[in-house]
């Protein structure tokens, strides 16, 4: 909380402003029971029209500056709770970039989008009514019980018998109220969710014909949501009735006794209203300040939970100071030295004691069951995760040496699910490069078999995509994100079973065209299909996330058995014919 503090700190001015005019106009709506005592008491009573057309001048004017006041202390609140809010959001966002899949995975992408959406939101209004109200309800209730005793003493002590007794009614049913509007949010979080779920999950739904169970699931989530809202509103209902029960019985209590000193002369009928008057802006006010303290409340809940994002510290550090790249050592673009890796909070370990070695200019062919621990593999050279335990090496250096942008630039990453943002084609394909020229995309677009996409448009390179390239095809999308990544000509290029959605012809043509890349590019390719990495120079073969074996495909087909029967699964008409030449019985 004390870390949000910060950001307020930066709107000094504006916070002290705000309340300060909020203030101001109090003063106004303190002296306007005052003028119309005078009205009724000196002008009616007098019959004197000039007085009272004078009073009425005043009475405007001074509706005239308090709503100045008014927008002042709105504009100033306004300022200091949009610029807060707008800075916090993005430090979360800055703070979230800065994070490790690892906390990412952890704290979840849904609960970051409500921390950053819906929790600054609720800040910035916490921010907004607090500089405006904090200080002007207490001193509305504070001013109208002096106020009364500059009217008359006896009459004033009906005030403070009953400020405390409505001050009880208020606040009981707010604290009553306060852990039931909490979870009225907590439902509310739970109909986003399943909100922003169905609907990104839609055309699954449809395909699986599971409309009807999504309603029925939303529709259980609602009404709970609903229920809940229901059971806080008739609570808060109670309000209204209780204090108007309360002020009225104020009221008549009032008027007896001011009726009293009116009858003895101590007093005069104006000023009876002007008490009424003081005695319903009261209520009025203890009303607002009870929701005030609600809001401020769900504020003080969402801050917490946005500070809780800013003080998850990241896992992944870089050095400050770059310089491993230029340490090049022997031939080994990726080595490594008995790797292990669990996930955050996962039981078992995703992999086991990984020994290899990939030289530069290799292509190395990863291939695996589900599940065996393939992405997991790739995703720790480009440091998306660190090795809980043995070393990752690139260029014969620790990964944990490269600072992130020595990472970054000679490792290109493209991952199984193709991402494509929001603008045009040249632009996103200038992610890696951001001066790459045309002719530098066009032959990298080539190289990705994405260039009869691109030419196919018709606007080519300036051709806009949709958020999340949703004007795309799966394989358009796929072989764009490839691109994206020669673009900038990575040293070690991952392709993370990124073909998947191209036909046969086509990934064998984008095998060819990537090993006949330029340059010494040590490739990893992460497949499902033989044909997909038969080809490398070395094969990796994963099984629960232990390495069963490394080598060629003809010598993988000699020595490793998971090797051989996934081979199998592929080629079943293979099968036989090796075993005849083994001697095996089929
Ligand atoms: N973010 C994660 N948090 C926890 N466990 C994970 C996470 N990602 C993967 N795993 C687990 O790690 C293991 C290896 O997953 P990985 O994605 O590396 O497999 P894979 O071989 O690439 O599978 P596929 O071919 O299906 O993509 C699996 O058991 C998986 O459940």
């Amino acid at each position: 909380m004390k870390s949000l503090g910060v950001y307020l700190k930066h709107y000094k001015k504006e916070s002290i402003i705000a309340p300060l005019f909020k203030l101001l106009e109090v003063v106004f709506d303190l002296l306007v029971p005052m003028v119309v005592a005078q009205i009724i008491d000196v002008g009616i009573a007098g019959n004197n029209r000039p007085y009272i057309v004078s009073r009425f001048g005043i009475l405007v004017l001074m509706a005239a500056v308090g709503l100045c006041c008014s927008f002042t202390a709105q504009y100033f609140a306004a300022k200091a709770s949009v610029g807060c809010a707008t800075e916090l959001r993005q430090a979360v966002f800055d703070h979230i970039q800065a994070l490790s899949f690892t906390e990412l995975d952890t704290i979840g992408t849904d609960t970051l989008i409500t921390r950053l959406i819906n929790d600054i939101n609720q800040v910035q209004n916490g921010i907004n009514m607090g500089l405006r109200l904090l200080l002007r309800s207490p001193f509305i209730v504070f001013g109208s019980v002096v106020m009364a005793f500059t009217v008359n003493v006896k009459c004033a002590i009906v005030f403070l018998v009953t400020i405390p007794i409505l001050f009880v009614a208020v606040f009981g049913i707010m604290l009553v109220s306060i852990p039931l509007f909490k979870k009225v949010q907590a439902a509310l979080d739970r109909v986003t969710g399943m909100t922003r779920e169905n609907l990104n999950g839609v055309r699954v739904i449809r395909a699986f014909c599971r409309e009807e169970q999504s309603v029925a699931d939303f529709e259980k989530s609602n009404d709970e949501l609903t229920c809940l809202n229901e059971f806080v509103g008739k609570i808060s209902a109670l309000l209204n009735p209780l204090t108007y029960v309360l002020i009225n019985i104020a009221a008549v209590v009032l008027i007896w006794q001011a009726g009293l000193q009116v009858n003895i002369g101590s007093m005069q009928q104006g000023q009876v209203v002007a008490l009424y008057n003081y005695m319903l802006q009261i209520i009025v006010e203890l009303i607002k300040l009870a929701s005030l303290i609600i809001t401020l409340n769900k504020s003080v809940a969402c801050a917490e939970r946005v500070s809780g994002v800013l003080a998850v510290p990241t896992t992944m550090n870089y050095p400050a100071k770059g310089g491993a790249a230029k340490k090049v050592t022997g031939d080994a673009a990726v080595t490594f030295k008995n790797v292990s890796f669990t996930y955050a909070g996962a039981g078992a370990e995703s992999l086991s004691d990984i020994s290899f070695t990939a030289k530069r200019g290799q292509t190395i062919g990863i291939i695996g069951g589900t599940g065996s621990g393939k992405s997991t593999l790739v995703s720790l050279i480009s440091r998306f995760y660190d090795a809980t335990s043995g070393d990752v090496m690139v260029d014969g250096e620790n990964v944990k040496n490269y600072t992130k942008e020595e990472l970054c630039n000679k490792v290109g990453v493209v991952q199984q699910r193709a991402v494509l943002f929001k603008g045009s084609i040249r632009d996103n394909m200038r992610w890696g490069k951001e001066d790459a020229t045309d002719a530098e995309i066009w032959e990298a677009l080539t190289t990705a078999q994405a260039k009869e996409v691109v030419e196919g448009k018709q606007d080519q390179l300036d051709f806009m995509l949709e958020q999340n390239g949703k004007n795309l095809s799966g394989g358009q999308k796929q072989r764009l994100s490839i691109a994206r990544a020669l673009v900038k000509k990575p040293e070690i290029l991952i392709l993370d079973d990124s073909s998947s959605a191209l036909d046969f012809a086509t990934d064998a043509k984008l095998r060819k065209a990537v090993h006949n890349l330029e340059g010494n590019t040590t490739t990893f390719l992460v497949s499902q299909r033989i044909a997909g990495i038969r080809q490398a120079d070395q094969i990796l073969v994963l099984g629960n996330g232990t390495l069963e074996g490394n080598g060629t495909h003809d010598e993988l087909m000699k020595t490793c058995e998971v090797y051989r029967e996934i081979y199998f699964s592929q080629f079943p008409e293979e099968r036989a014919a090796y075993n005849n030449e083994s001697g095996v019985i089929a």
